[in-house]
């Protein structure tokens, strides 16, 4: 029986608008959005940071970013542009310890991040 609420999100023991999902990853929308996208890909296997990956993981990783591309395409922002993030940590602002890739869009960004 699982606390992680990503978890719970991915097994539908939760409700989350899932905008995206297939055997390994999903991507759901982020409930207190920083833009006028903002939607979260998490892995469906809890990995709770970027510092438990293992080699084994390239693949699932890199199928996050494939959603995020996905997502951000087919929402119309390929050519204007998106951010994707993946905090790490307490000093990242890390607060949910399974990782998920934020993809944001449909403003301008700042550089670097606060
Ligand atoms: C500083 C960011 N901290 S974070 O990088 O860990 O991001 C966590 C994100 O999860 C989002 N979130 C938390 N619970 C839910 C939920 N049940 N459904 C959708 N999004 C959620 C938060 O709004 C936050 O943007």
């Amino acid at each position: 029986m699982t606390t992680c609420i990503f978890c719970k999100i991915a097994e539908g023991q939760i409700p989350a608008e899932v905008v995206y999902e297939d055997d390994q990853v999903m991507a759901f929308r982020d409930l207190n959005p920083q833009a006028p996208l903002h939607v979260l890909v998490i892995p469906r296997r809890h990995i709770a940071t970027i510092n438990d990956l293992e080699p084994d993981d390239a693949e699932l990783v890199g199928r996050m970013y494939l959603a995020a591309k996905k997502i951000a395409g087919d929402a119309g922002f390929a050519t204007r542009g998106y951010r994707t993030v993946m905090n790490c940590n307490s000093e990242a602002g890390q607060s949910v310890y399974h990782i998920h890739l934020h993809v944001l869009a449909g403003r301008a960004m700042q550089w670097p991040p606060g």
